[in-house]
């Protein structure tokens, strides 16, 4: 569901702004510091509940009590209000209790400094996107990811018990092994328009396969594993073991893609990766995301930024993307660039 227009009041640099935006691109141009990551961060805090920074998080303005960040949808309106600890989200004039809400009506992928660089990123980053992709696609995901959290945050706060047996490894196992199964019959799905993707842009039909390191020690169920570490655990405070702690890994002809690849093909097959999800959220008859993109241009060539566009136009998202100049801008699509300077609009262009 596109969005038809943005508010943000008193954000980092940003005092009122308001966007009337474009159902498909929507650029946000200027200078280092003009306040275009804060119009995606309002987006994300919009669409999440969250912040994507995992640094400093002094996101209300200097001198302001609160933020206030709104967003109109076809016959729908989302606001979020934030006051200190305090936070209030409301749909359509209802209150909204749980973020998780958020995933179904306004779904994001966002692309930003601190995940943009995905097959040579974190582990934990890798996971997130790989488990937003499945609980679009699989109906059950959701509930049993919240399943596994909430056994596992019992389990963390039962390790400070000196003596016993956890009675909630049995739960946590359960959902764990579920979890592990389903990322891998997804990640068999995702392979298939991946290689597609990638033979494309490449130009050669390399094997790309992907495989998901589960978290725990081969050749044990995860039951077993907890059992095993269990001293250790109490020891740290914490449960070692877990699709909590699973890794995505890219292999290309059976290496790692991380040892044979330039960080321009790394990012570019990250992004392919990305797009193979919004593939199969798009066949499952979902709503698309709309696609948040700070610095668009970053490490990539005319010709790759060209080919990422063309993805993304070929499934119709709406955009929302960052760049510091015009000239970094593919020519031809339709849509709106937003100029922006000290968190301000100043001009506006519809093509
Ligand atoms: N709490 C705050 N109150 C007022 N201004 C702030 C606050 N936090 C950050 N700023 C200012 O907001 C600006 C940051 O804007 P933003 O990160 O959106 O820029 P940008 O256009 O994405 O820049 P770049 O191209 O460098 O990434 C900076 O000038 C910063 O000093």
């Amino acid at each position: 569901m596109p969005l038809e227009s943005l508010q943000i009041r008193s954000l980092r640099c940003i005092k009122n702004l308001q966007l009337q935006t474009h159902a498909r691109w929507n650029w946000l141009i200027g200078a280092n510091g003009a306040g275009k990551s804060t119009v995606l961060e309002a987006l994300h805090i919009l669409g999440t509940g969250q912040t994507w920074r995992h640094g400093p998080r002094n996101l209300l303005r200097d001198g302001e009590s609160e933020y206030l960040l709104s967003a109109r949808m076809p016959d729908h309106f989302l606001a979020l209000r934030r006051r200190g600890e305090e936070r209030e989200i409301r749909y359509d004039g209802e209150s909204i209790h749980s973020a998780w809400e958020l995933l179904d009506i306004m779904p994001l992928q966002s692309l930003h400094s601190e995940n943009s660089h995905f097959v040579a990123g974190s582990a934990e980053d890798r996971r997130r996107i790989m488990d937003w992709g499945i609980y679009y696609v699989d109906a059950h995901y959701g509930q049993i990811f919240r399943e596994y959290r909430r056994a596992l945050a019992q389990r963390n706060a039962w390790l400070k018990q000196p003596h016993g047996q956890s009675p909630w490894d049995t739960a946590l196992a359960e959902a764990g092994e579920s979890i592990q199964q389903r990322r891998q019959d997804y990640l068999l799905r995702v392979e298939e328009p991946l290689q597609k993707l990638w033979a494309a842009w490449s130009g050669h039909a390399d094997t790309l396969s992907l495989h998901v390191q589960n978290g725990w020690k081969e050749g044990l169920t995860l039951r077993e594993s907890l059992l095993r570490d269990l001293e250790s655990d109490r020891e740290m405070g914490y449960t070692h073991s877990g699709p909590h702690r699973a890794n995505l890994v890219f292999r290309i002809r059976q290496k790692l893609a991380l040892d044979i690849l330039s960080r321009g093909q790394l990012r570019v097959l990250g992004l392919a990766y990305r797009i193979a999800q919004l593939c199969l959220i798009q066949e499952s008859g979902y709503q698309l995301p709309v696609i948040l993109i700070d610095d668009f241009a970053a490490e990539l060539d005319q010709s790759a930024r060209i080919w990422w566009m063309d993805q993304l136009n070929r499934l119709g998202v709406q955009v929302f993307a960052a760049v510091t100049a015009t000239d970094q801008i593919p020519a031809g699509e339709a849509g709106k660039q937003f100029y922006l300077a000290h968190g301000q609009l100043e001009k506006e262009i519809d093509r």
